[in-house]
């Protein structure tokens, strides 16, 4: 991670745990809005117009949270917008890497080897990890936003005067829905994994997959009324931040992060679900399973070998399927 603007070398294994040994995710850093006309969003400052060709995305296909990014960036028409930029897979000494790996691109804009150089560039002070995604101002060279959570909300509506389009990820009327589902699915799936995946303690783990299970057992029994989406016909943000921990699960979390009471194919509604949310238009493209293994499982404090499974079976199949 960063400390005062020098890179330090305790990124990994330590992840932040509190008392009780429970894994602890840092919050992001940089909280300025795109907005259709310039004026300050919900936090942070003004000055980030919506226009065509100004912003970048940095992200990893490996990270869920990234993905998010990648995802409402395709569904709201945006590929021609803004631009993105992968990093390798897997993380390095100095975290983040550029390029050396298929699918992973070199910086276009400083030839950076490390992603925690645009956090300096940024902010020379900056003190935190150096995480994807990253929101990337071509213009004034700065960091927008590196909250997944923040960036899918703009992307949503501060380009429709750019780029129209009829998907409402997070629609007025279910606004109050959605705020309150996102944090449970948060806490206890899309977290819910990680903390399970780094406990220090049996207790911490016992009580992450439990949360894990009981989550996947109540989308369940929702899905299965024979709805598509999670809020009946409309699909929004929170299908968005639940199938990116689908895809993920029976590759990478269900072995390695020991989330292995069930798989998604053993769940018949979340699995239609997932390949149904996977055939939206532009959303295969942003699922690259190679990368997803490679990178969870180079995480050496999980799995000392660094050998990378080349399963499961049922998953190259049904990415096969929904290929484009
Ligand atoms: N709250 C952030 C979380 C982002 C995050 O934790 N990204 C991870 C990858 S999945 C990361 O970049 N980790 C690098 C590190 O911790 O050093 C978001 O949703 O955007």
């Amino acid at each position: 991670m960063l400390v005062n603007g020098k890179w330090t070398e305790d990124w990994q294994p330590v992840q932040k745990a509190d008392e009780k040994g429970r894994f602890v995710r840092q919050t992001s850093s940089f909280r300025h809005w795109i907005t259709p006309d310039g004026a300050p969003g919900p936090t942070g400052e003004g000055g980030f117009q919506a226009e065509a060709g100004r912003y970048r995305l940095y992200v990893a296909y490996i990270c869920p949270w990234a993905s998010r990014t990648l995802m409402a960036r395709a569904l709201k028409g945006l590929e021609d917008v803004i631009a993105v930029t992968v990093v390798a897979p897997a993380l390095s000494s100095e975290g983040w890497q550029f390029g050396g790996y298929p699918g992973a691109d070199v910086d276009p804009l400083f030839g950076a080897t490390h992603l925690h150089e645009l956090y300096t560039r940024a902010d020379p002070e900056f003190t935190g990890r150096a995480t994807v995604p990253v929101l990337w101002d071509e213009k004034t060279g700065t960091i927008v936003n590196n909250e997944s959570a923040d960036i899918i909300r703009m992307l949503d509506t501060a380009f429709e005067g750019l780029v129209p389009s009829d998907l409402r990820l997070y629609p007025e009327d279910l606004a109050a829905e959605i705020d309150a589902l996102n944090p449970r699915i948060y806490d206890q799936l899309n977290n819910g994994v990680y903390k399970a995946g780094f406990a220090l303690t049996q207790g911490a783990y016992d009580e992450a997959v439990d949360g894990v299970f009981a989550m996947l057992d109540e989308l369940e029994t929702r899905l299965s009324d024979g709805r598509d989406f999670l809020f009946g016909s409309r699909f929004t943000e929170t299908d968005i931040r639940l199938f990116v921990t689908l895809i993920r699960f029976d590759a990478a979390y269900h072995g390695l992060f020991k989330t292995n009471r069930r798989r998604i194919a053993d769940y018949v509604a979340l699995s239609a679900y997932m390949e149904r949310v996977l055939r939206l238009d532009g959303v295969r493209a942003t699922v690259n399973m190679d990368h997803i293994t490679r990178g969870y499982y180079s995480i050496k404090t999980l799995n000392a070998t660094g050998i990378v499974p080349t399963g499961p079976q049922h998953i190259i199949d049904l990415l096969a399927r929904t290929a484009p």
